[in-house]
């Protein structure tokens, strides 16, 4: 018996970061919104636990205790006082160390998974609970859709979302550390007063009414130029989005992957072209947004 659970990638429409915290963290207003690319979590009964993992990044991806998705097996467990004998296996399609929370996505995905091929009966909120104490993002990754992230992005306010809005994502040729661009940000801060991070009320009604001119006018991140100092060669694949006819090009998250909002299907798959000739990424990929959270799709309790 085996339990598929499929979980998608995301992407910040508005990542604002306050200073610091004693903890390390930095408090965030982080609008997260779901997009069409998905990794899936295969969970089956083991002598002891495991992980495997296919896809083109799988050689980047740890297959030891410190995976999200072993992490995510282990924390259930030990709740349930069972062991963590499972057979984790990772379809992965969510480039590896590129903003858009794939090992987050793996360890919802995980944890959903394991709640069900063990019948452990974990609650929406204590899965969330969980989720929480793996990362900042994991909670977002079971929920999907849209949500305002607060607090270090993990205490989420669903957000309603008005339309389909059609993405192109450039993955880069290498990786970008999140703590590493985090500590970018501060190095770059150092010296100036950062405001408390507060949701734009004018991104928040551009999702709620689907307009993707006035999302594209409200989007910002400022890890970006935290982002662009580790890796200043991002700032050639905006331009090349941006010529392309994007609404919006901005770095995903803490990068290094970039995202470009397009009026329609058919302006997408243009900029996708476009960005695949400049030679100024490893891949391309169109996907829509938004997306459903973590989801059983396959095994007993798949609907
Ligand atoms: C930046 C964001 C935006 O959604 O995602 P990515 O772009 O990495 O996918 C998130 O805040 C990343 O969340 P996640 O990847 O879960 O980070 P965590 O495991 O919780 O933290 C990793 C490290 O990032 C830094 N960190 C993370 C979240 C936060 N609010 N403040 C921080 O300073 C800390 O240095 C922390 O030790
Ligand atoms: N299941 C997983 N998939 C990918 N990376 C993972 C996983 N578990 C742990 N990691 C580690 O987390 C790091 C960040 O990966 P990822 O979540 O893909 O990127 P990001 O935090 O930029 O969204 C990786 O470099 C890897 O060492």
């Amino acid at each position: 018996m085996s339990v598929t659970v499929r979980v998608p990638a995301k992407v910040n429409v508005q990542l604002a970061v306050g200073a610091a915290r004693p903890d390390g963290f930095h408090d965030l207003a982080n609008v997260f919104l779901a997009v069409g690319l998905y990794d899936e979590v295969t969970v089956s009964p083991a002598d002891e636990l495991r992980v495997t993992c296919e896809g083109p990044d799988a050689g980047q991806v740890p297959l030891d205790g410190t995976n999200l998705a072993a992490r995510a097996a282990v924390a259930l467990a030990g709740r349930r006082g069972i062991e963590p004998a499972v057979h984790i296996h990772i379809a992965k399609d969510i480039p590896v160390a590129g903003g858009m929370a794939g090992g987050s996505a793996d360890g919802a995905g995980a944890l959903l998974a394991c709640n069900t091929l063990w019948n452990a009966g974990a609650s929406r909120a204590e899965l969330l609970a969980i989720c929480a104490d793996l990362g900042s993002d994991v909670p977002f990754s079971l929920v999907g859709g849209a949500a305002l992230g607060t607090g270090r992005g993990e205490q989420l306010t669903a957000l309603e979302v008005g339309g389909t809005f059609h993405w192109v994502f450039a993955m880069a040729e290498r990786g970008l550390s999140t703590p590493a661009v985090f500590r970018e940000f501060d190095r770059l801060a150092e010296g100036r007063d950062i405001p408390e991070p507060v949701a734009s009320p004018d991104l928040l009604d551009a999702l709620a009414k689907g307009d993707p001119e006035a999302l594209a006018a409200a989007v910002s991140n400022d890890l970006q130029p935290a982002a662009l100092s580790l890796f200043p060669e991002l700032a050639d694949t905006l331009d090349a989005g941006r010529g392309a006819g994007a609404l919006a090009a901005l770095v995903s998250g803490s990068g290094p992957t970039t995202a470009f909002l397009a009026r329609d299907p058919e302006s997408a798959t243009k900029i996708a072209d476009v960005l695949r000739a400049s030679g100024t990424c490893r891949t391309v990929r169109t996907a829509t947004a938004p997306a459903p959270g973590a989801t059983v799709t396959g095994g007993p309790a798949a609907r």
